[in-house]
C-alpha cells in the first residue's frame, strides 16, 4: 500500500520540530497526510496546519498536551553541538530524554522515535562502512556525543513491547540541506575569515554527507515499520545517503559552488589534531575570563580527518530504506538555497 495511505488519519509529534530537521519532518508529514503537533522552546515558522507547544522538554508537564492523542513522536531536539555546555547537553539530552520517554508513556504513545547520530561510535580514527553493531565511543571526543550516546541507550532500552510502546533510534551523519544553520554557514563563515586554507590530511579520507530529505525518509519509513515484532523495536539504524565521498572533496564542491577558493595546502592530520587539542587546552584555561569558540575544535577536526562512513544496508533490510535524493542533486539544491551566502563574482 502507498506510504500516504497508510498514514492517512495519523497524528504525531515532532519534539525540536522548529529546527532544522525538525522542519523538513513536518513539512514532509503533512505532505504524507499526518496530523502534526510541534513541540519545541521556540517557534522559528508560521503554518496553519501545525498545533505548537511551547515548552522545554525536561518539563515532563509541558510535554503531556503535545503528546495526546498522538500515536508517533519524533524526538529531534538537542542544544547545537557548537554550544559546547556540558550541563546543557546533559539535561536536555540525556535527562530531558527520560522525560520524553515518561510522558510518551503517560500520554499513551505507541511509538518512539529518536534522532540520534552515527557519531556515537565516533572516536576520531578511521571507520570504514561501520555497522551498527560497532561499541559506542569508550572515549567520546565531546559532551555533545557523550550525551547523544546515553540518549540513545535511554530510548532503546525504554523498548516495552508488553505495554505496547516501542523505541528506534536513527543515527544520521552529517545532514545538509536548505536551512541547515551549522554546515554550511560555519563553512563559509571560515572561508570569509581566511580559515580555509587548509587540506586536514591526504584530503582521500571518505565520510558521509546526509541531505535532509533522505533523513526524513528513513524517519518516517521508521514510525511506520516499528511495531510489535518488527525488527526496529529497541535498535538503532543508520540513515544516510549511501555515497561516501572525500570529506575535502565535499567542502570544496560547496565552498567553489558560493564563489570561494577551495582549500589547496595540506597539514597533517595529527598536527592539526594537536594543535586543536592545545587550542582547547587554552580556551580552557582563559574560559573564566572570556569565552571564544574556535572554528577547528577536536571534533572538527577529527571529523575533517578522518574516514567515517557508515553502512546502511540494516535500513535497506528492515524498513525498505534507499536515498530518495542523490548526492549530485542534494548538492545542487543546497547550493541553490543559500543566495545569501554567494560571494558577488570579482
Ligand atoms: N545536523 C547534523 O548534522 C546532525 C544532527 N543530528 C541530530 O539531529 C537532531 C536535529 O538536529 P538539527 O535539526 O541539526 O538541530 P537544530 O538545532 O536545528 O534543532 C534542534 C531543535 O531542538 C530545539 N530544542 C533544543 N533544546 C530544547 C529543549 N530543551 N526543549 C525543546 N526543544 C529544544 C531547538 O529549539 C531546535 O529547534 C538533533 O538531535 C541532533 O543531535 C544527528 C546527526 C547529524
Ligand atoms: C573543518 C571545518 C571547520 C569544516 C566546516 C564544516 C563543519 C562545520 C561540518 C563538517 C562535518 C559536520 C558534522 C557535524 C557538524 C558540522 C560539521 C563539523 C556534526 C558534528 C553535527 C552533529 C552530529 O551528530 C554529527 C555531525 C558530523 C558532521
Amino acid at each position: 500500500m502507498a506510504t500516504h495511505l497508510r498514514s492517512v488519519g495519523k497524528k504525531c509529534t515532532v519534539i525540536g520540530g522548529s529546527g532544522f530537521l525538525g522542519q523538513h519532518m513536518v513539512e514532509q508529514l503533512l505532505e504524507k497526510g499526518y496530523m502534526v503537533n510541534v513541540f519545541d522552546i521556540q517557534k522559528r515558522f508560521e503554518n496553519d496546519r501545525v498545533q505548537f507547544f511551547l515548552g522545554d522538554l525536561c518539563d515532563k508537564e509541558a510535554l503531556l498536551p503535545a503528546l495526546q492523542g498522538v500515536s508517533v513522536a519524533f524526538h529531534c531536539a538537542s542544544p547545537a553541538p557548537s554550544s559546547d555546555n556540558r550541563e546543557l547537553f546533559y539535561k536536555v539530552n540525556f535527562m530531558g530524554t527520560k522525560a520524553v520517554i515518561e510522558a510518551c508513556k503517560e500520554a499513551g504513545v505507541q511509538k518512539l522515535v529518536l534522532t540520534s547520530s552515527a557519531s556515537v561510535v565516533f572516536e576520531g580514527t578511521d571507520i570504514k562502512n561501520g555497522s551498527e553493531d560497532l561499541p559506542y565511543a569508550k572515549n567520546p571526543i565531546d559532551y555533545y556525543t557523550e550525551t547523544k550516546i546515553l540518549q540513545e541507550k535511554e530510548v532503546l532500552s525504554a523498548n516495552d513491547p508488553c505495554n505496547n510502546f516501542f523505541t528506534t533510534a536513527i543515527r544520521p551523519h552529517g545532514i545538509f540541506g536548505p536551512r541547515d544553520p551549522q554546515l554550511v554557514p560555519i563553512l563559509i563563515q571560515a572561508a570569509k575569515s581566511g580559515k580555509m586554507k587548509f587540506i586536514i590530511g591526504d584530503g582521500k579520507n571518505l565520510v558521509d554527507f546526509t541531505y535532509v530529505e533522505n533523513v526524513v525518509h528513513g524517519h518516517i519509513l521508521a514510525a511506520e515499520n516499528l511495531q510489535k515484532d518488527s525488527p526496529l523495536c529497541g535498535k538503532a539504524f543508520h540513515i544516510t545517503n549511501d555515497e561516501p565521498v572525500p570529506f575535502w572533496a565535499f567542502m570544496s564542491r560547496i565552498l567553489t559552488g558560493l564563489n570561494y577558493d577551495p582549500p589547496k595546502y595540506h597539514i597533517p592530520y595529527w598536527l592539526a589534531y594537536y594543535l586543536a587539542l592545545f587550542l582547547s587546552l587554552v580556551l580552557w584555561l582563559l574560559s573564566p575570563l572570556v569565552t571564544i569558540k574556535p572554528t577547528f575544535t577536536l571534533m572538527r577536526v577529527a571529523l575533517a580527518g578522518t574516514f567515517h562512513y557508515y553502512s546502511c544496508e540494516r535500513a535497506k533490510r528492515d524498513m525498505g530504506y534507499k536515498p530518495v535524493v542523490s548526492l549530485d542533486e542534494a548538492i545542487d539544491r543546497t547550493l541553490q538555497s543559500y543566495p545569501h551566502l554567494r560571494q558577488a563574482k570579482a
